[in-house]
């Protein structure tokens, strides 16, 4: 019987705090979705949903899938140079005509809120973050509120995404955990993922790890989430793994809410540092 580590407490918890600092500073967030992809969708107005609980201003931006890149550029450089604007997200995938990492690079390092920009890449892979990506300091918060030690453990994330596997991996090392990265060459996955003591699975591949592939008693990170017959569905076999695992993230309701509760943070805190305030 493991314990479910709980996702949706602690992301109430981190609003909390967060909507204590939101009564005393105006901050604005900006979401972009191009396209009509339904997870996507789902995502963005659970961000903005979030964000009013907190009493942030949150301004989603919806354009058509066929919309040119020099518009989405135009649009990222007037939410640039407008002051009241305190983070810009660009919702990914991007339709397939769009160039990703050239819009991504276009969004200004101190409203980069999903540490994208290869200045805050680099800051965070250097040791010096001025954020970390939301995904990965979110599990970070989940393992620290149920005092699940890190330092000296072996941790293996499987994926190397930008967005999760690659910072995953670099701020579990960040926090003393010997860290090990599995991709889709990687040989005998089932080898490394049975070493694990902590093992994060970030493929995006439904049901990927069952039973077979943990060690007894190890702690279970599922970030996956896919619509699967219109249903969120995990990398882990959340029934098989959960009965010898000794904490697991349920899907959905683990990793998902405090990949939100991180983003509010994370633009709590690029507002402070870019606007002087004390923090
Ligand atoms: N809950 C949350 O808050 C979030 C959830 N997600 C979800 O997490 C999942 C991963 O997202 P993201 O990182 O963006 O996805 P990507 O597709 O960008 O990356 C997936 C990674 O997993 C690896 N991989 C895929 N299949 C296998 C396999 N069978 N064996 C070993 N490695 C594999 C890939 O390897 P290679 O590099 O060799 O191709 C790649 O590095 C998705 O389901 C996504 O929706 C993402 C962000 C936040
Ligand atoms: N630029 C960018 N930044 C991202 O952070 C980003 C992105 N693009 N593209 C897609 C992934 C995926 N992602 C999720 C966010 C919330 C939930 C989430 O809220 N999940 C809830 C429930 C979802 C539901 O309502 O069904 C849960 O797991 O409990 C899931 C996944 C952010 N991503």
């Amino acid at each position: 019987m493991a314990i479910i580590l709980d996702g949706k407490t602690i992301a109430k918890k981190l609003e909390a705090e967060l909507a204590a600092y939101s009564r005393i500073r105006e901050i604005r967030l900006d979401v972009i979705l191009v396209g009509d992809n339904l997870a996507s969708a789902t995502y963005v107005r659970n961000k903005h949903r979030a964000a009013e609980r907190v009493g942030m201003q949150s301004v989603i931006h919806t354009l058509p899938v066929h919309t040119k890149s020099e518009e989405i550029e135009q649009l990222i450089e007037e939410l640039n140079s407008n002051e009241e604007v305190d983070g810009i997200l660009l919702q990914l995938p991007l339709p397939e005509q769009l160039n990703s990492e050239k819009l991504l690079d276009s969004i200004h390092p101190m409203k980069d809120v999903d540490v994208f920009h290869p200045e805050n890449a680099g800051l965070a892979y250097l040791g010096r973050p001025r954020i970390w990506p939301c995904t990965p300091s979110g599990i970070l918060r989940l393992l620290h509120e149920h005092e699940i030690d890190i330092v000296g453990k072996h941790a293996v994330v499987v994926g190397r995404s930008n967005i999760v596997g690659k910072p995953m991996a670099a701020l579990l090392q960040h926090a003393n955990a010997t860290v090990t990265v599995c991709h889709r060459m990687t040989k005998r996955l089932q080898d490394f993922t049975r070493q694990a003591d902590i093992l994060v699975v970030a493929a995006g591949s439904p049901g990927l790890i069952g039973k077979d592939d943990i060690k007894p008693g190890a702690v279970v990170i599922d970030v996956g989430s896919e619509f699967v017959n219109g249903k969120l569905t995990g990398d882990v076999r959340f029934a098989e793994v959960e009965p010898i695992a000794s904490a697991i993230t349920p899907v959905p309701g683990g990793v998902g809410p405090l990949t939100i509760a991180s983003l509010l943070s994370n633009t709590v805190r690029l507002a402070s540092l870019r606007r002087g305030w004390a923090n």
